[in-house]
Order: structure tokens, then sequence, then C-alpha cells
């Protein structure tokens, strides 16, 4: 990362002007964060119908933020969709670039972005594993631009990861692990890149697994889905997969745990090898999750899905006040 200091235009805690760039389901769910913590929202999509399914998007969370506690001020009329690109970021004091994943797209998205946003001002991706250092290359001053990775839905799942690229001043990752954090997020601050970051590395060790046990009829997708949801996934929620290990050797800690289960480590039980996402296994996915989903849409998905978070989010103390 560079060593420069690129001027931020204002502090952190000083920001009440955001602007989310993409409106899907990513953007979308940072719309309706960074409006409940009581900021001005502006955001552009250029998809024809993106206004309605955003405002649908933020009216659909909005429950579930005023459960946990809207900001002072808060409000979904603090929301601006503006025509064009340039509208949305001309007085932003922080950009959320929440684009599709194609690295072609974002490369030249961020350079548009750091064309028309305001000097200094920090401009975050989205992506889900690209490294800025792959991103950064069109951009005139890269040096803005870093990684803030968010988990879905970002209105409720705290947690950021926060990483630069080489030609990323170290003074903007920094800028923005703490607005971030201002505006109620959890943040792991990255010192180097890592294809997926930390928790999506984890994350497609276990989906890597599911694809191939599903494709080898060897587990449902149901079955798979409740030996997380009933087994490990609720241990997950409040300690994580180490210091819970650490626990299986008993008074003996993770030093008896290695001992005694760390030969199984080399035993045949991980496919880590990609499988490949031929149509069979695709279908056999999507059938079995509407299998799982029994009956319940995408709207009834999303509301239990929402409440499961906040309770589990109450249940271990980390729901704090808002800003
Ligand atoms: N879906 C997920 O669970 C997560 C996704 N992400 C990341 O968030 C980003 C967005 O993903 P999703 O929201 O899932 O995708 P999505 O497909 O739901 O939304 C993408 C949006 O971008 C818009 N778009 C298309 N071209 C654009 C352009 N040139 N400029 C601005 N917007 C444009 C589309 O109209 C669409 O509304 C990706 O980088 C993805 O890796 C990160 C964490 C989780
Ligand atoms: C599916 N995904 C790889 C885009 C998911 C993420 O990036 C994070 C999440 O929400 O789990």
């Amino acid at each position: 990362m560079s060593a420069a200091t690129t001027p931020a235009p204002c502090s952190p805690e000083d920001v009440r002007r955001v602007a989310c760039i993409g409106a899907g389901v990513i953007g979308g769910g940072w719309v309706a964060h960074f409006l409940a913590r009581g900021y001005d929202v502006t955001a552009w999509d250029p998809a024809p119908d993106a206004e309605d399914k955003l405002r649908r998007l933020v009216a659909a969370a909005w429950p579930a933020l005023e459960q946990i506690g809207l900001a002072d001020g808060a409000s979904q009329d603090r929301l601006t969709v503006t025509a064009t690109l340039a509208e949305a970021v001309a007085d932003a004091q922080f950009i959320q670039e929440s684009a599709p994943e194609k690295l072609e797209l974002k490369r030249s998205l961020l350079a548009e972005l750091d064309a028309a946003a305001p000097a200094g001002v920090v401009i975050a991706s989205s992506t889900s594993g690209y490294p800025m250092t792959d991103m950064q290359t069109e951009a005139a001053d890269p040096a803005r631009l870093v990684v803030g990775h968010p988990f879905n839905p970002p209105y409720l799942i705290p947690l950021v990861e926060v990483v630069g690229g080489e030609r990323t001043d170290a003074a903007a990752v920094e800028w923005s692990a703490r607005f971030y954090d201002v505006a109620g997020k959890s943040v792991i601050t990255m010192d180097r890149e890592l294809p997926g970051f930390i928790a999506n590395r984890l994350q497609e060790a276990l989906w890597r697994e599911a694809l191939h046990m599903v494709a080898n009829g060897e587990a449902s997708v149901e079955d798979i889905d409740a030996s997380i949801t009933e087994g490990p996934g609720l241990r997950w929620a409040f300690m994580g997969p180490c210091l819970t290990f650490a626990l299986a050797g008993g008074e003996g800690g993770m030093a008896h745990m290695l001992d005694h289960f760390g030969p199984s480590l080399k035993s045949p039980w991980t496919r880590l090898e990609a499988p490949e996402l031929d149509r069979t296994l695709r279908d056999a996915m999507v059938d079995g999750c509407e299998e799982a989903a029994k009956g319940r849409d995408y709207a009834q998905l999303v509301a239990e899905r929402d409440q499961g978070v906040i309770d589990v989010l109450r249940a271990t103390g980390r729901l704090g006040g808002a800003r």
C-alpha cells in the first residue's frame, strides 16, 4: 500500500452524506443501513426499475431496523435516487460501490467514480473477492480506493472487511475503517490482500464441500443446512471456529485438541477442489433450496432471516444503541 496521504474532506465522525452506487441486494442493503443510521443517502443504478426495487427493499428492511433502533432523524425520506452517477456522488462524503461482480465493470466504474467524486472522498467497493490492486488499475487517483466487503444483509450483519490495494493510501484504509465503525459496523482491517478476504475464504471452503455432497447425492440441501443451523452454527454466532475447537480439547485446550484430532486433518474428508458447476448440480441446488423453503417466498425468507439475526444479536448482547 502507498505510504502517501490523501486528505479526506472531513473526518469520519462528520460524514452526513453517503452515496451508494449499484442498488441491488447489497447496494440496497447498504442504503437501508446508512438511512437507519441517520445519513442522507444518494443512490444511482442504471437499471430502469432500480428506484422501485430499491425503495421496496428499504421499506421491507425498515421494520427490522426500527426494532434494533433508528438513529435520531433517520428516515426513508432522506434517500434521493439520482438520474446520473455524477449527481449521486457530487456532494458525497463517502461512496460505497455495489455493482455486479465483474472485474472489467468494476475497473471502469471505479475510474468513473474517481473522476466524478469530490477530491479526497474515499470510495469503497463491496466486492466479495477481487483484490483492490486488480480493480484500481484505471483510476486517476487509486489512492482513495478501498475494499469494504459487507455481509448480507448489510443493514443487520455487522462485519465489514476493509483492505486496500497496492496503490491505496494507507490513510484511506484507516479513514474508511473508522468511518464504518462510526456508522455502526464491526470492522476487520486487513494489512494485506487475500483473495476472498478472510470470511469468504472460510465460507467458500464450506460451500465447496456442500456442492460436492449435493453433486454426489451424499446429502440433501436440507440436511446440509440443518447440519449447520442445528450444529456448529449455534456456536459460531458468538465463538469462532478456533476457540470452539480449543474447547473440544477439554481442559487440555487447543494443544490436546491438535494432538488428539490433528492427524484427521489428513484424512480424506475434504474434496476442496471445486466441483464442476454443471447444469445438473445447478438444478439440484436450485430444486433443493426450493424444497427447503417449504413454500416460503423470498419476502417471507428475508423477514425470517432478519428476525433470526436480530434475535441472535440481542441474545448475544450485541445490539448497541444507534448513532
Ligand atoms: N449478494 C451478496 O450476498 C453479496 C454481494 N457482495 C458484492 O456486492 C456487489 C453487488 O452484488 P449484489 O448486490 O449481490 O448484485 P445485484 O445483482 O443484486 O445488484 C447489482 C446492481 O448493480 C446494478 N448495476 C449494473 N451495472 C452497473 C453499473 N455499471 N454501475 C452501477 N450499478 C450497476 C444492477 O442494475 C443491480 O441493481 C458485488 O460486488 C458482490 O460481490 C458482497 C457481499 C455479499
Ligand atoms: C455469496 N457471496 C460470496 C457473495 C457472499 C458474500 O460475499 C458475503 C456474505 O454475505 O456471505
